[in-house]
């Protein structure tokens, strides 16, 4: 077949792909739904009180008392202004002269007048309290996030589901936000329902449940409410994942020329459409159900409120209750019943957001079985040999192992050159020697301690690694050298390994120097080149100085100044350390002591430059294809 340069006149071209569809089974974690009955809400509530405390007295102690000192002065208040109000009513509507009765209410009118004015002091200061414990309390809950998963072995990564639940946890830290105040409001409306609820059983003991009937049918509506919206979450944070992924890479400056030389700007945003519409199809499915919802259960709050005030009119009628306590019941029935409603809102909406929380926690306990338990076997700084015995490592959802039984070792001194075809499990084997993953079977021994029982700290302080896919840290020229390991105040040892790289004169034209910031989408900052950036990449590694240096594929972008530099430097501190160098140009395999060549995970032939390139395998193939120009 050809290729031609454009597409047969006449021949329709076929409409975008959409989409793919992926789905978020939640099979690796809890969903909280699943246990999310109206007895469970019950029960869920203090626990979540509790844990919210906990964790508020564990970032703020004084916002803390103060809230809850707050939250008892707002409540207490409440609960006067009610009990007060009832009584200068039976005051104000007794028999009597008017200046009478007014002058027997003035005390209880005072109360409520000064109880008014606490309350709304406290209320102010509990908002205040709260505007200090969340954001605090938000910034533990994304720092614990953001640790977990920088914390975990690099193969939890590759766990299907992994990426969709951090997703989910994602949202559970933004809810954190609500959650102080969602407890807050819960706990002030708790108060003022104690409060209004005695009144309300001191005029007449029929009230209060009947009271009870025409909000619980809210509290219903707002739990199921919550449900549904928390349903429709779960089934979109597949696609919402997906989605958040493509909008960084379509956006990306970095990315910016690929997406327009390539014409890709239109199909992007059809995909970014196409999967936006899934997702609002499946939320706007969700409207309908929940608008039946609240209908439902208002008009039956609405049936038992008729009744609460039918009962009422019927208590007074038939004399019952006197005339005036029939009048302060009116007031109370309205302050009970907004204080129930407030109290059955609040509670779901702390449900809400538990559902929410609990992902975020089920996340972060999956995160912690995944964080390194490999033992407290530390390695020597001086480190002599590294030995690799019938090493295998096969990837979660694979069949064939990338690394199929490699045995090798390492000396003090040596340089090492790993070649193969794409694919061939290189970059694969450089992160089993440096413990980055652990070997399924076989074993990687650092002078004697097998990885998988070292602490991996300790086995990373001694390593400096250039990956194939190198970052470009958004930092400071300097922090790009020194990231992992900022060594001493003194900017020396810095620009040694700038100059070892050949970046002095570059980094000396940068607006600030060392300080000048490496990400120009930031304001002031700079941009360096592709082969730049990789250099500096390589002084990072450099800096380290630790006795293994792994560089894969470190000058792929470089010039040949630059590549010419980096392996003069690589041979000249060699004697110090061991070094890997993984790479497709063989011709620099000649710096060499060994080099290995891997095919299917498997090393194939192993000697030195001359060796292998008059042996007629794979290497002498791979050099005559690359002369074959
Ligand atoms: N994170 C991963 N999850 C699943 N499979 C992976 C992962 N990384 C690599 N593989 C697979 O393992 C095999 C070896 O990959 P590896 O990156 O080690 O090859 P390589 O020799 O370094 O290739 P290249 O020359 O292209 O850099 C490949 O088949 C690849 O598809």
């Amino acid at each position: 077949m050809t290729v031609t340069d454009s597409p047969a006149a006449g021949v329709e071209t076929p409409p975008p792909p959409p989409p793919a569809t992926i789905t978020f089974e939640g099979k690796h974690g809890k969903n909280p739904l699943a246990e999310a009955s109206f007895g469970a809400l019950c029960m869920r509530l203090p626990s979540i009180l509790a844990h919210t405390a906990r964790r508020a007295w564990a970032v703020d102690r004084t916002g803390s008392v103060l809230l809850l000192v707050c939250q008892l002065l707002t409540g207490t208040a409440a609960a006067l202004v009610l009990a007060f109000t009832a009584r200068a009513m039976t005051h104000l509507l007794a028999t009597g002269p008017v200046s009478e009765r007014l002058h027997s209410a003035l005390p209880a009118l005072a109360v409520v007048a000064t109880a008014a004015g606490f309350g709304r002091v406290s209320a102010a200061l509990s908002s205040y309290a709260d505007a200090r414990i969340t954001p605090l309390l938000t910034t533990e809950a994304d720092l614990s996030l953001v640790s977990a998963v920088c914390r975990v072995e690099a193969s939890a990564y590759g766990e299907d589901g992994f990426a969709d639940r951090q997703e989910a946890a994602e949202v559970g830290v933004t809810r954190t936000r609500t959650m102080v105040q969602d407890a807050q409001r819960f706990m002030a409306a708790l108060i003022r329902m104690v409060a209004a609820t005695g009144v309300i059983t001191a005029l007449h003991w029929m009230m209060l449940p009947l009271l009870l009937l025409a909000v619980l049918p809210a509290g219903l509506g707002a739990v199921l409410s919550a449900r549904v919206d928390y349903e429709t979450h779960y089934n979109n944070v597949a696609d919402r994942n997906v989605r958040s992924m493509m909008r960084w890479w379509a956006t990306y400056s970095r990315h910016g020329d690929e997406v327009r030389a390539n014409g890709m700007t239109g199909y992007l945003i059809h995909w970014y459409r196409a999967l936006s519409d899934r997702i609002d199809r499946r939320t706007l499915t969700a409207a309908p159900r929940m608008l039946r919802i609240v209908l439902a259960t208002s008009a039956l709050g609405g049936v038992f409120l008729l009744g609460t005030w039918a009962v009422l009119a019927w208590l007074a009628v038939s004399g019952r209750v006197a005339l005036p306590v029939a009048a302060t019941a009116v007031v109370a029935v309205q302050t009970a019943l907004a204080a129930l409603s407030q109290f059955v809102v609040h509670g779901a909406a702390m449900f809400h957001t538990s559902l929410y929380l609990a992902d975020m926690r089920s996340f972060l306990d999956m995160a912690d079985e995944r964080a390194p338990k490999r033992g407290t076997a530390t390695v020597p700084d001086r480190v002599d040999e590294i030995r690799l015995d019938e090493v295998v490592h096969r990837y979660p959802g694979r069949d064939e192992p990338a690394v199929a039984g490699v045995s090798l070792t390492l000396r003090r001194g040596e340089i090492l050159a790993v070649v193969g075809e794409n694919g061939s499990g290189k970059s694969t084997l450089a992160k089993l020697i440096t413990g980055i993953l652990l070997a399924d079977k076989g074993r990687v021994l650092w002078d004697g301690t097998d990885l998988a029982d070292a602490d991996p700290e300790a086995v990373w302080r001694r390593t400096a690694l250039v990956p194939q896919n190198f970052a470009c840290w958004p930092l400071r020229a300097r922090e790009n050298v020194t990231l992992g390991q900022p060594r001493t105040y003194d900017d020396g040892p810095v620009w040694e390994a700038v100059d070892a790289v050949g970046m002095r004169e570059t980094v000396e034209k940068l607006p600030h120097g060392l300080d000048t910031l490496l990400a120009r989408e930031l304001w002031g900052g700079a941009e360096l080149s592709g082969g730049q950036w990789q250099r500096l990449a390589c002084a990072r590694a450099l800096y380290r100085r630790t006795p293994l240096l792994i560089l894969d594929e470190p000058t792929s972008q470089m010039d040949p100044r630059g590549e010419h530099r980096i392996f003069l430097e690589v041979r000249r501190i060699a004697a110090e350390r061991m070094t890997v160098v993984v790479t497709h140009q063989l011709e620099n395999t000649r710096l060499a002591d060994r080099i290995v060549v891997m095919r299917a995970g498997r090393v194939v032939e192993q000697g030195t430059y001359e060796e292998l390139a008059h042996a007629g395998g794979l290497f002498a193939e791979l050099v005559a294809l690359a002369q074959d120009r």
